[in-house]
């Protein structure tokens, strides 16, 4: 691994997925899981949804497993009824926070403008912001991939992020859930426009540090592939983060 190569990240989101004793024994399995070995190679974080945020950060004192919001309020208090505030995620004992995630995109209808308020909030906080981009179906088939990343990338980071403060997770929203992967190459090309925009965003000084994820139907069968792909820093994962033996298998891919 060559000296400016970022140590991999594996994140789950658990999205809207989780009551307490259920989740609490897979955290326990994911903890188990994460060996000397393991911990040598890749970092891990856990997005539970909020109601668990706090219980989870207090279970992995001690284990290195980060735990993360899914979402931020761009205030710090206020009357917004139902939000949560990076400050409060902080305060629950998180360390990340996913923005721009494409389900908040699409269902709270959020613009690059409000991931970007959301991202600085999630730094205001002192947490890392893991900003989401990616490009729909219909993007994809107008060969429009590129264009629309690099767009949301430039909308969607603050000019103070830094490889501390900041990962991006590429997921095509169309891979999400769906059991589909773009190839490697397809990865490839997205990662490497993601890396030549960070390098205007972030600095020249900096921009190799950050990681970015590939998110998107991420599995134990194809984690090896995508993770061994440029530019790719590590994966975010949904659907098989519920799973320790699988959350734990995907990041696994590291130690080959
Ligand atoms: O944040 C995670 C992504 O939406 C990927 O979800 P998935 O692994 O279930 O496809």
């Amino acid at each position: 691994m060559s000296v400016d190569r970022p140590r991999p990240l594996v994140a789950g989101n658990w999205k809207m997925n989780g009551l307490m004793r259920s989740s609490a024994k897979v955290l326990g399995e994911v903890h188990a899981g994460y060996t000397p070995g393991l911990r040598a190679r890749v970092d891990l974080v856990v997005c539970p949804p909020a109601t668990l945020v706090s219980a989870f950060a207090h279970m992995s004192v001690g284990t290195r497993v980060g735990i993360g919001g899914q979402d931020c309020h761009a205030k710090e208090s206020g009357a917004f009824t139902g939000d949560v505030s990076a400050e409060m995620l902080a305060d629950a004992g998180a360390a990340y926070v996913l923005v721009g995630h494409s389900e908040r995109r699409q269902y709270h209808k959020e613009k690059d403008a409000d991931v970007c308020a959301k991202a600085v909030a999630a730094h205001r906080a002192g947490l890392t912001a893991i900003v989401c981009v990616g490009e729909t179906r219909e993007e994809r088939e107008a060969g429009k991939t590129l264009a629309v990343v690099r767009k949301q990338l430039r909308g969607s980071i603050p000019v103070d992020s830094n490889s501390h403060n900041l990962v991006v997770a590429y997921e095509p929203v169309w891979a999400i859930g769906t059991g589909l992967t773009p190839t490697a190459a397809d990865v490839a090309e997205v990662h490497a426009a993601i890396r030549e925009e960070l390098k205007r965003l972030v600095g020249k000084a900096d921009h190799a540090k950050v990681r970015i994820l590939y998110g998107g139907s991420v599995k134990p069968s194809n984690a090896a592939e995508l993770m061994a792909v440029e530019n790719v820093n590590g994966a975010l994962v949904g659907g098989a983060s519920l799973v320790a033996a699988d959350f734990l298998a995907i990041a696994g891919a590291y130690l080959s």
